[in-house]
């Protein structure tokens, strides 16, 4: 946990394995400029540590967790329960049912605990970082001018390949 530094998005994961997928959530990030921190931790095998995490993350001044988590991924939930800043979870294919155990352990809580759950895998952990991206966009007005360039530009992608396949279909 970073500690005189700040830090606008704790980007949290249940173990180094989830790193492959996560890694897509710290990939934005940095394009975007965005300063974030990775930390490990599991409220089934380091319960205290995520309680002391998820009880001082907002008086760091953290203000998006996003949490990537598989199997039976309580994490995101537990750290939802614990702290009043938004939670967005990534469920992690890393198991035999490819992250459908993960999705529904992410995104089935129960009223009053919100966790803003993303798809599984690789194109979740992408969104997590824009979901993130929008939210601290609110308030950051170049944060914000970067996302509205990024959202533009895909609209293009779109109408490129939109040419390319007009083009490549008449051939
Ligand atoms: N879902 C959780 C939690 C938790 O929710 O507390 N802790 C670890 N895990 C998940 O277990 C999977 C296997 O972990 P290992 O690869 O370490 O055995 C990972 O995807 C992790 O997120």
């Amino acid at each position: 946990m970073e500690k005189n530094m700040d830090i606008a998005v704790s980007v949290v994961m249940g173990s180094d394995s989830d790193y492959s997928v996560m890694e897509e959530t710290v990939k934005i990030l940095k394009t975007f400029h965005v300063s974030h921190e990775i930390f490990l931790t599991s409220a089934h095998r380091s319960p205290d540590r995520t309680s002391d995490f998820s009880r001082k993350a907002a008086e760091r001044n953290v203000k998006v967790i996003i949490v990537g988590a598989g199997a039976a991924a309580h994490l995101a939930g537990v750290i939802a329960s614990q702290t009043t800043l938004p939670v967005i979870g990534v469920p992690v294919d890393s198991t035999a049912l490819n992250g459908l155990d993960a999705l529904f352990s992410t995104v089935q809580m129960p009223g009053g605990i919100p966790v803003a759950t993303m798809a599984i895998g690789k194109a979740g952990a992408r969104n997590a970082a824009l979901l993130a991206i929008r939210i601290l966009s609110l308030t950051d007005a170049e944060l914000h001018q970067r996302l509205t360039v990024y959202i533009d530009n895909m609209a293009h992608e779109v109408e490129k390949k939109h040419d390319d396949l007009i083009l490549k279909s008449r051939l």
